[in-house]
């Protein structure tokens, strides 16, 4: 398992949206943040089939590192979109992350392309037990780029690394469809925390850089960022 220490989870607030009515700018909870928690959130969203686990990464960063649970068992559907904040700690600096989790499901589709335009980030997911989640990731992919900024920050994560008997996509194929797209890769466990805290640290990483860097500064290379990490965690992959 990861050595998970980005857990200083503050500022959480959760609501559900209804159908269109709410925008992420309009949901920030000011009265129950703490004063670090003053600069502006970086709007990460998390997006993929239903099922994929989105809910259960975002559980895993806020929860599972705090009271060792991981919170499976039946499956409940998101319905609509909802949000928390998880401020990670990068060279010193408090990156606010507001998350995201989407519904997975075709019918709220149109309620969360509404949100890829405030997106900074986004994490693409898909189930390395399931090929259709993988196989659709063309299809995610080709909808970010309708709905989303040019510039927005996009990690391809194929979740359940912990699932290794019921694989159906390779590792180096989830490699290969991200190199073709430019985008970062990593295999990730919301059940055993696996490359979590990796991904999240690695976008934080990014966002603050894009936020503070100078002219000459050199740009931020999260790809090397992510495999120098990789080889140092030793948690890589499949779980
Ligand atoms: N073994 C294992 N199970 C997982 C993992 N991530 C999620 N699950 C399980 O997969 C099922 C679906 O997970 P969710 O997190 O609800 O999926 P989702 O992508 O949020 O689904 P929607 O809300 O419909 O979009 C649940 O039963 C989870 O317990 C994982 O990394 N490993």
């Amino acid at each position: 398992m990861c050595n998970f220490n980005l857990v200083d989870e503050v500022c959480v607030k959760i609501r559900d949206v209804k159908r269109g009515q709410v925008s992420p700018d309009t949901n920030s909870d000011s009265e129950n943040e703490p004063p670090h928690c003053s600069s502006l959130p970086k709007t990460t969203i998390l997006v993929g089939d239903s099922g994929v686990g989105k809910t259960s990464l975002l559980t895993c960063v806020l929860v599972r590192f705090k009271d060792g649970a991981f919170l499976g068992g039946n499956f409940i559907a998101t319905v609509g979109i909802d949000f928390r904040n998880k401020v990670v700690d990068v060279d010193n600096l408090k990156v606010k992350l507001q998350i995201w989790d989407t519904a997975g499901q075709e019918r709220f589709r149109s309620v969360t392309h509404a949100y890829y335009r405030d997106a900074q980030a986004l994490l693409l997911l898909y189930d390395i037990t399931n090929k259709p989640s993988f196989d659709n990731i063309r299809a995610w992919l080709t909808e970010i780029h309708e709905y989303a900024q040019k510039d927005v920050v996009i990690m391809l994560l194929g979740n359940k690394s912990d699932m290794a008997a019921e694989r159906v996509v390779k590792t180096e194929e989830g490699e290969k469809l991200a190199k073709e797209h430019g985008i970062p890769f990593m295999e990730t466990s919301a059940k055993t925390g696996v490359n979590i805290e990796l991904a999240f640290h690695a976008i934080a990483k990014e966002l603050k850089h894009r936020a503070t860097q100078q002219p000459n500064d050199p740009k931020f290379k999260i790809h090397e960022y992510i495999d120098s990490q990789k080889h140092k965690s030793g948690c890589c992959g499949s779980a």
